[in-house]
């Protein structure tokens, strides 16, 4: 019999995942459902799903996988609701959630039903939302953190990595005590500083109207995640409150002491803060895609004529080798010299490398 899988919410990560369900199993039938009827017909539209479901009874009666990929908070209203509806005994539910702890205490509301929780969160993403930023390769390589939860699930573990194995991602187990630490720390609190930055700089802007203007590589890095969706990041915040206020005692520390450095001009301890800082940073397993995506990038010299980029991307389209980011480095003012290209595996630029040399374009990696 034909397996079928619901998807409520069809944004960044649902739409993500639904594709991943389909490349891995082309028999599937993947109905979906979102409260915002744009990204609905969307998704319809872009293939990500095979129909649109009226409401989340219709998208889920016969599911043998749910997967809830809505902002957290809704996430538990959907797992009350789902609660009170007609599932299909044994089926998967699960999440995507940046938090768990709260989740997967809500997700008890379905122990007197004969389907599993596994509390789910894909390790990668994007600043962008909807269905249209949704890619079958979204996760390729990065960890996904799988929080077995409630009766009979551990066992169910196998199951949910086969039904998501098209992610290509790395699956791990935490409990969800432990997911929200660690996430706390490497993604939730950073959100924090970059968007405290962001303000720090229109708080400028009225008396120093250059400040925008002068905000350049350095800034526009740090401070990417803060174009993320406000709704998804307050209901993070909410949702992991202990971690983050604990986290934030932390960081008013380390503030001081930063503070302190600066008061007593102490050239010895600034120098160290930024060096251990960077041999730390500079360690950790950018190669292989973690929590910190690997970056591969590729710097190809490029001459200074009008069409060069198209070419070096058609260059790489016609091979099928897919970009995710593309920068121009100029050198000098006006002069284009370098293009700086991100690819999502090392095989891609090692491919785009090769197809790039046999058009007499010389790259080279950073
Ligand atoms: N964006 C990321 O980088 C990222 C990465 C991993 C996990 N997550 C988690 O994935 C979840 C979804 O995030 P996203 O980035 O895909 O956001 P998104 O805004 O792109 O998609 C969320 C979708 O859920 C829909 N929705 C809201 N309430 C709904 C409801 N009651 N019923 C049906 N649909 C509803 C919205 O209309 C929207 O289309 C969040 O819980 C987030 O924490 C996000
Ligand atoms: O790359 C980004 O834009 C992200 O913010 C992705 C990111 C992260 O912090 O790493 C954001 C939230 C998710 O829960 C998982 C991944």
């Amino acid at each position: 019999m034909q397996k079928k899988a619901a998807v409520i919410g069809l944004g960044l990560i649902g739409g993500s995942i639904a594709l991943a369900i389909k490349q891995e199993h082309p028999g599937v039938y993947i109905t979906g459902t979102d409260v915002d009827e744009a990204q609905t017909k969307l998704a319809v539209s872009l293939n990500v799903i095979d129909e649109a479901a009226p409401g989340l009874q219709e998208a889920v009666k016969e599911a043998d996988l749910i997967v809830l990929a809505t902002p957290v908070a809704t996430t538990e209203n959907l797992l009350v609701q789902l609660a009170g509806m007609s599932l299909k005994s044994g089926a998967i539910v699960t999440d995507v959630g940046s938090t768990k702890t709260s989740i997967c205490e809500q997700a008890e509301v379905l122990s007197g039903k004969q389907v599993h929780f596994i509390g789910g969160h894909p390790m990668a993403g994007s600043h962008k939302s909807g269905v249209h930023a949704a890619r079958v390769r979204l996760f390729e390589n990065a960890y996904y953190v799988l929080v077995p939860n409630g009766p009979g699930s551990s066992e169910k573990v196998g199951e949910i990595k086969e039904w998501l194995q098209g992610t290509q991602a790395k699956f791990i187990e935490l409990s969800y005590e432990q997911h929200d630490m660690l996430t706390g720390v490497i993604s939730h609190f950073p959100h924090i500083v970059a968007s405290a930055l962001v303000h720090q700089v229109k708080g400028m802007e009225d008396e120093q109207a250059w400040v925008t203007k002068l905000a350049a590589g350095g800034f526009r890095d740090i401070t990417r995640i803060a174009s993320a969706s406000p709704e998804m990041w307050t209901d993070i915040l909410l949702k992991n409150n202990d971690v983050m206020r604990q986290l934030m005692e932390d960081w008013k520390q380390q503030m001081s002491a930063i503070e302190q450095m600066l008061v007593l001009q102490d050239k010895q301890q600034i120098y160290q803060f930024f060096e251990h800082a960077k041999s730390y940073r500079d360690g950790l397993p950018a190669k292989k895609q973690g929590a910190i995506p690997a970056i591969y990038d590729l710097f190809v010299d490029v001459p200074d004529h009008p069409g060069v980029i198209s070419d070096v991307t058609g260059i790489l389209g016609r091979s099928g080798i897919s970009i995710i980011n593309i920068r121009i480095l100029e050198t000098r003012e006006d002069i284009m010299g370098v293009l700086q290209l991100t690819f999502r595996t090392e095989n891609d630029r090692r491919a785009g490398m090769q197809q790039l040399e046999k058009h007499d374009y010389e790259s080279y990696i950073g």
